[in-house]
């Protein structure tokens, strides 16, 4: 295996700042070194640049759009090159509006993809939709198909195409859907393991019902996209939208450990890690700690040694 690793220090998908120290805050604690470790090759990228932009009035609600779109152009084409380099890419955020980038710079290099999704929250509103106006909580909006009229053409999002069939998407670790976000999921049928379903089925059978739903529609590479947020907030607190009632330690780290098993695993994204929302720098460690041990997971790390 080979790792190309991305930082997007890129906070303008939300309001905390803070998000942006993610990518520094994970190299620190070792990433690069665990790598290692497991055999895996691994090429720095380095961290994206992203200029600040002058002018960026909101449109509507929709805050920092030219922003976020400037930044996700930026983003595609980097893991589009990592792609094109024959490396599994590691996206370090920053907020998970880079999945936008991150999601249409992997389908470029791939062509068509599958995305598994493990967040406390859906990220599907709509610009119409939105509560909040911030773009980190609708990339999947922007990704899909069949939202395609949904979504305006934006400022600095001409570049931007849909590149991901709902039926290719599995979420796992939902808790804290909007309304509007629940209607569009039951609309286009998308598969979905929210916490009740996790404490139901049990983890393995989660991943167990993920995998054979995605290999049923043929073995497309996998895009795996992980906001810490899906993580319970005792286990990693320091994130921008905390929700009670996350995945255990051991159900995050299964579920890489299982989707490295398939051998398809192409992509990952680890967003949403905010430095200065740790009330303790024990809080900042444990939440840095277990993004370094999902990335891990995903190059076959495996807790029996
Ligand atoms: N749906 C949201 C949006 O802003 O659109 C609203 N929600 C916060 C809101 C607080 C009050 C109770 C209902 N939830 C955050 C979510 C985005 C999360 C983005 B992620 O990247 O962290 O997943
Ligand atoms: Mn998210
Ligand atoms: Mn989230
Ligand atoms: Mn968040």
């Amino acid at each position: 295996r080979s790792a190309g690793i991305v930082g997007a220090p890129f906070s303008k998908g939300q309001s905390r700042g803070g998000v942006e120290d993610g990518p520094e805050r994970i190299r620190a604690a070792g990433l690069q070194r665990g790598l290692q470790e497991l055999g895996c090759a691994v090429k720095d990228y380095g961290n994206l640049t992203f200029e600040d932009m002058s002018r960026d009035e909101p449109l509507g609600l929709l805050k920092s759009v030219r922003a976020v779109g400037a930044a996700n152009q930026k983003l595609s084409q980097a893991v589009r090159a990592v792609k094109e380099d024959g490396h599994t890419a590691v996206v370090l955020g920053g907020d998970h509006s880079l999945a936008i980038g991150s999601i249409h710079g992997h389908s470029a290099a791939v062509g068509e993809l599958s995305v598994v999704w493990v967040d406390a929250h859906a990220d599907i509103n709509t610009p119409l939709t939105t509560c909040t106006g911030n773009i980190h909580g609708q990339p999947v909006s922007y990704l899909l198909h069949e939202l395609r009229s949904k979504v305006p053409v934006l400022p600095n999002f001409s570049w931007l195409k849909p590149c991901v069939s709902a039926a290719d998407v599995v979420f796992i670790g939902l808790r804290d859907v909007d309304p509007a976000e629940h209607y569009i999921l039951k609309m286009l049928g998308v598969k979905t393991f929210s916490m009740s379903e996790v404490d139901q089925l049990g983890v393995a059978r989660v991943m167990e019902e993920t995998c054979d739903y995605l290999s049923a529609r043929g073995k497309k590479p996998i895009h795996l996209s992980y906001d810490i947020d899906a993580i319970d907030p005792s286990v990693a607190p320091a994130t921008g939208t905390p929700v009670v009632g996350g995945l255990t330690y051991r159900e995050g780290v299964y579920i890489t450990e299982h989707l490295c098993q398939t051998g398809l695993l192409s992509a990952v994204d680890l967003v949403e890690v905010n430095p200065l929302r740790g009330q303790t720098e024990e809080d900042v460690r444990s939440t840095v700690s277990t993004a370094i041990d999902l990335l891990l997971g995903c190059f076959g790390r495996v807790r029996e040694g």
